[in-house]
């Protein structure tokens, strides 16, 4: 559960769009000529303020690129049509502190501990007022790890590691999580966890999650709506609102609406 309650940051000059992150007409090809491989075709996706979205989508259908495009993360030439967050291009929004990515595997500085690494981007903030930088303190807390401060990272469990990386993410108070399958390591018992903490860590924040799943079950759990991929090049096929009321608690995975809602995107996928 969370342990602090983080003010909301005053929205930024920009946001005159309702939505967070628009993406029109996105197509995205790595490589050239004969070696080009269209991984993305004709997105159009619109991601609201303090939305819980989900991607799931065969393996290789293109997710991971549809996510490093909207950080801006892919080499210039390989992303056509248009993709804004808050109005902005990925590069001024990543300039901006709009958005953090949390990858698969924590990427912490083994030599810091939990509190040092958590403290890292705001030694190097640009973009961000000083009111809308947050406490490494408080965001430990947050995450339920204010005990843990002092260990390194590998006095730490891939839970913790992982707790302190979305802690990280959160030091710039970022509109918008992008996260590639965050909890992919992790043994299943951590991962049920790591589920109920993120959501309360979210719950906690004023934060969109855009979060690329493999996983039906984890997909129906966290998300308020869920997006299916087909396989490449990668198109949204279908989408499915998730209305299970928050906060949302283990006892949902039990009943027999979660299970049809995963049955629906079960089928969703197959058809995709
Ligand atoms: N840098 C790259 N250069 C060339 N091709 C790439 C590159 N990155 C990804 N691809 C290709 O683009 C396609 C989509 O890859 P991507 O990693 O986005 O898929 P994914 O849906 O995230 O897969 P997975 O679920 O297995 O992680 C794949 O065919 C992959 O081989």
């Amino acid at each position: 559960m969370p342990r602090t309650q983080i003010a909301p940051a005053a929205p930024p000059g920009d946001a005159a769009t309702a939505d967070l992150v628009r993406l029109r007409d996105v197509c995205i090809v790595h490589g050239r000529g004969d070696r080009a491989t269209v991984a993305v075709e004709g997105v159009d996706l619109a991601i609201g303020r303090r939305e819980f979205l989900c991607v799931i989508g065969p393996s290789g259908c293109g997710k991971s690129t549809m996510l490093k495009a909207i950080a801006g993360l892919l080499p210039a030439g390989t992303v056509q049509g248009s993709i804004t967050i808050e109005g902005r291009s990925p590069e001024d929004a990543r300039r901006a502190n709009s958005f953090a990515y949390v990858f698969q595997e924590p990427v912490l500085a083994p030599w810091r501990t939990a509190l040092e690494n958590v403290r890292l981007p705001l030694e190097v903030a640009r973009g961000r007022s000083p009111e809308q930088r947050r406490s490494p303190e408080e965001l430990l807390e947050l995450v339920g790890l204010a005990g843990a401060a002092d260990k390194l990272p590998g006095q730490l469990s891939g839970g913790m590691r992982q707790r302190v990386s979305i802690a990280r993410a959160l030091t710039l108070h970022p509109s918008v999580l992008l996260m590639d399958e965050p909890f992919g390591a992790l043994d299943e018992i951590t991962r049920d966890h790591m589920h109920t903490e993120l959501l309360s860590i979210w719950a906690a924040t004023d934060a969109s999650v855009v979060m690329v799943t493999h996983s039906l079950t984890e997909a129906v759990f966290m998300a308020d709506r869920v997006l299916v991929m087909s396989p490449r090049p990668g198109r949204i096929t279908a989408e499915l609102a998730v209305e299970f009321e928050r906060p949302r608690t283990h006892q949902l995975k039990s009943d027999l609406a979660f299970h049809q809602k995963v049955d629906e995107l079960r089928a969703a996928l197959e058809d995709a």
